[in-house]
């Protein structure tokens, strides 16, 4: 069995919550009123860029140069494609630049992105890859999932095509290669920390689909 299974079992009742919760289900049917849609997108694209940095913050404390090298050009990858696309969703969905400046970030997202840099300021390297995991690998599990029926609604099935492609996927496998290779000359106690940082994220990623869903605030 290898740590990614671990991890999988470990999340797999978060998981399933993510993959029954509303907002993925009218995404599915074409339901999802756009103002949700685009509530998710604005919050998301402070997450992505957070993200992001925190794939250059874990790159810049490791000595391992295949977890450096991929952590690069993740950071890189997410520029030129995940955030691209949400990039041209902005336009299509005429997110201005004003209604990006004055939204400002949600519970939840601010949470999720805490999480991970006190993770990684807390635990290290090695809970730090473990706390990016889900972000990964559960939006593949979904894409993959949803793409077997489609969305109707054009914006919705464009985002579902993200997470079913090729180039997804193979980033879904290079960071199950790294986490299971961290794993192996972890400690039990860092194995522990892999795996808490792991369900956390999980949770917030479950808690994510709910925020956009109500619309969160701070009141
Ligand atoms: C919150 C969240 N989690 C995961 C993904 C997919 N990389 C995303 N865009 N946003």
């Amino acid at each position: 069995m290898n740590f990614t299974d671990r991890l999988h079992e470990a999340g797999k009742a978060l998981w399933h919550k993510s993959m029954v919760h509303p907002f993925i289900k009218e995404l599915q049917s074409g339901e999802l009123p756009i103002a949700t849609f685009k509530f998710y997108l604005l919050q998301d694209r402070y997450y992505l860029r957070e993200f992001s940095k925190l794939h250059k913050l874990i790159a810049a404390k490791t000595d391992n140069q295949e977890v450096k090298e991929f952590l690069l050009a993740g950071a890189q990858d997410l520029k030129d494609v995940e955030i691209s696309v949400r990039g041209h969703f902005f336009e299509e969905l005429n997110i201005t630049a004003s209604e990006i400046a004055e939204t400002p970030v949600a519970p939840t997202a601010y949470n999720y992105v805490n999480h991970m840099h006190m993770t990684l300021n807390r635990s290290g390297v090695k809970p730090a890859v473990a706390a990016l995991l889900p972000c990964y690998w559960l939006y593949q599990e979904i894409g993959e999932k949803m793409a077997e029926k489609g969305s109707p609604v054009s914006y919705y099935q464009e985002w579902i095509d993200t997470y079913d492609g090729e180039w997804y996927g193979a980033n879904v496998a290079k960071m199950l290669h790294l986490t299971n290779s961290l794993a192996e000359s972890a400690t039990n106690e860092e194995l522990e920390q892999m795996q808490t940082a792991f369900v956390r994220s999980s949770y917030y990623e479950l808690q994510f689909w709910q925020m956009a869903y109500e619309k969160q605030d701070w009141k």
